[in-house]
Order: structure tokens, then C-alpha cells, then sequence
């Protein structure tokens, strides 16, 4: 018989941290979402004293969530100069064979971004609709951290980029819930674009192995794709972590976020999936350059 959503995310938590809670960390980034819970959960049980360590919230929810659990904030901007996170646990989207993920699904981004960046190791919990071997292949758009007045902007360039589903939906504001008439507004006071694209992402083997994307028709290759979206005129953070994984992130200059080192998946069945990041990653072979639209200045 199948388990719960629930407990398989809690299961998930649980051996994540069994594997990966150092013995004595002086800082713990705590990511954002639903299956963050569980791991909190989980490192309340080990029955350490925690009362030293620093944990480090992603944004609103995380730092609330660490409060109620007895456990010590500290804000990111509070981290002491040069020193690095010992290790960040956090939520995803979608994750693909490389451990590539999509995150921001709940409007969280940016701060889990600094976290992971800043973290020695990044481990993802998740369950098992996130498994997946390409990203957008369940998870429908990227979700981009966009500041306000450059909204349109960033959907207009976006649409050039070729985000358009398979339906032929383009980029969009994530609208707010039913009390809350307009978009959406992240921790930072941004915007949510979700922008979608036709075809699942391709990962660096796949250059490799060959394939070529192509931009013109929307066809991109993860990291690809989150470098030239960060590029955009008010872009804030790009919800694809990408790039270097473990030490190689540190000192890296990454749009990408950094990628986990291990990913754990609460099964079906009960049992935990573990993912671990290849190291070392295809070097990309070949895509195709963006072809610019041409501006018409007849009248
Ligand atoms: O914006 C939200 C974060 O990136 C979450 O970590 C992600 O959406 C996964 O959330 P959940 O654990 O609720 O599926």
C-alpha cells in the first residue's frame, strides 16, 4: 500500500539527517516549504545539544519555523565574515539526474539561494513526485524572483527565450491567494514570474551525448538557461539550482545557486530514495546562440 505524501517526506527527513547532521556544527541552514518540517523535526530528535548552533532561515516561514522548534536564529546577513554554513537542508521542486533543481514552488528563493551558496553541502529532501530525470517534466515553469517594475520586461524578454508551454502559455505573474487581489509578494517584497517552457531541460550529459539545444525554440540546457535568465534586467534570483556542488560551489562565481550534493526521495512505498551528485559534471559541448528578433524602426 502506498504512503502518505506526508510520511514519506518525513521519512526522507529523517535518514537525510541521520547521514548528514555534522557532530558539532556551529551554523545550519533551514530551507523553506513543507518537507523543511520534517527535518527540523528530525534534528530535534537526534537529542543533540543545539543550544550553540546558529540555524540559518531562508526567509519568514523557515525563521519562524526554527523559533517554535526551541532551535537558535540567526539571520544570513549576522553570518561572521568568511565563514560558511556547515551544511543547508532544503526543499525542491523537481530534480533531475544531475541534481539540478527548481525551487522557488512556494515563493521562496532568493535567501535559499544565499544559504546554499554560503553552505559547505547542500542536501535536498524531497518525495517522490520530485524524481524526476529532467526538469519540467511534472514540475510545469522556472520561477524567477523578479523586482516589480521590471516585471514586463522580464516576461517580454522571457518570450524571446523562447518560455512558452507546450500549450503555447507564455511567462506569467503568480497571481495571490484568494485573500490577496493582485501577484503574489516574496520576502523581499518581489514578484513570482513563472515561466514556462515546451520541452523538459536538458542536463549537461545530454550536450555531451550530443544533443543540442536550441534557444531559438525554447530547447534549453539547465545552467544554460539560468545564466541567461539571470541576466535579465531585473532579475533577482533564477529558481533553477545549477552549477558547482560541495566545495567546487565555494569558490565558484555561480548564478546557479549550487546544486546538492545528495538528494533524498521519500518513496512510494516507504522506502528513501538517494540521489548523489556526479562531482563533476559534462562539459558542454554546443548550444545553439540566441537569435535576436529584429527591431523595426519603420514606421
Ligand atoms: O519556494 C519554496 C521552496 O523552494 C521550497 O523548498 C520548495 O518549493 C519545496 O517545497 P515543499 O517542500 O513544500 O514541496
Amino acid at each position: 500500500m502506498a504512503v502518505e505524501i506526508e510520511t514519506a517526506k518525513r521519512a526522507a527527513a529523517q535518514l537525510a539527517v541521520k547521514n548528514h547532521f555534522p557532530d558539532d556544527p556551529r551554523f545550519v541552514g533551514i530551507g523553506s516549504g513543507t518537507t523543511i518540517v520534517y527535518v527540523v523535526e528530525a534534528i530535534k530528535e537526534l537529542g543533540h545539544d543545539l543550544s550553540r548552533v546558529g540555524f540559518v532561515p531562508t526567509g519568514y516561514q523557515s525563521k519562524q519555523l526554527v523559533i517554535n522548534a526551541g532551535l537558535v536564529p540567526i539571520e544570513f546577513d549576522a553570518l561572521p565574515d568568511g565563514v560558511m554554513v556547515d551544511i543547508a537542508f532544503d526543499g525542491a521542486d523537481e530534480v533531475d539526474d544531475e541534481l539540478n533543481c527548481i525551487k522557488g514552488g512556494g515563493a521562496c528563493l532568493y535567501q535559499e539561494k544565499m544559504v546554499a551558496m554560503r553552505s559547505k553541502e547542500f542536501i535536498c529532501v524531497a518525495d517522490y513526485r520530485k524524481l524526476q530525470s529532467r526538469l519540467l517534466t511534472k514540475w510545469p515553469t522556472v520561477p524567477i524572483e523578479v523586482e516589480p517594475k521590471a516585471a514586463r520586461q522580464v516576461m517580454a524578454r522571457l518570450k524571446v527565450l523562447g518560455s512558452k508551454s507546450a500549450a503555447g502559455k507564455g511567462p506569467f505573474l503568480r497571481e495571490g491567494a484568494i485573500l490577496k487581489a493582485g501577484p503574489i509578494k516574496t520576502d523581499q517584497d518581489f514578484f513570482i514570474v513563472d515561466a514556462p517552457f515546451p520541452e523538459p531541460l536538458l542536463t549537461s550529459a545530454d550536450l555531451a551525448g550530443g544533443t543540442v539545444a536550441n534557444p531559438v525554440k525554447g530547447v534549453w540546457e539547465v545552467e544554460e538557461l539560468a545564466r541567461t535568465i539571470k541576466d535579465i534586467n531585473g532579475v533577482l534570483a533564477v529558481g533553477l539550482f545549477c552549477g558547482p556542488t560541495g566545495p567546487e560551489a565555494r569558490d565558484a562565481a555561480v548564478i546557479g545557486g549550487q546544486r546538492p550534493v545528495a538528494c533524498y526521495f521519500g518513496m512510494e512505498d516507504g522506502s528513501v530514495h538517494v540521489r548523489r551528485a556526479p562531482r563533476k559534471r559534462h562539459s558542454i559541448v554546443q548550444t545553439y546562440p540566441l537569435i535576436e528578433p529584429k527591431i523595426s524602426n519603420a514606421h
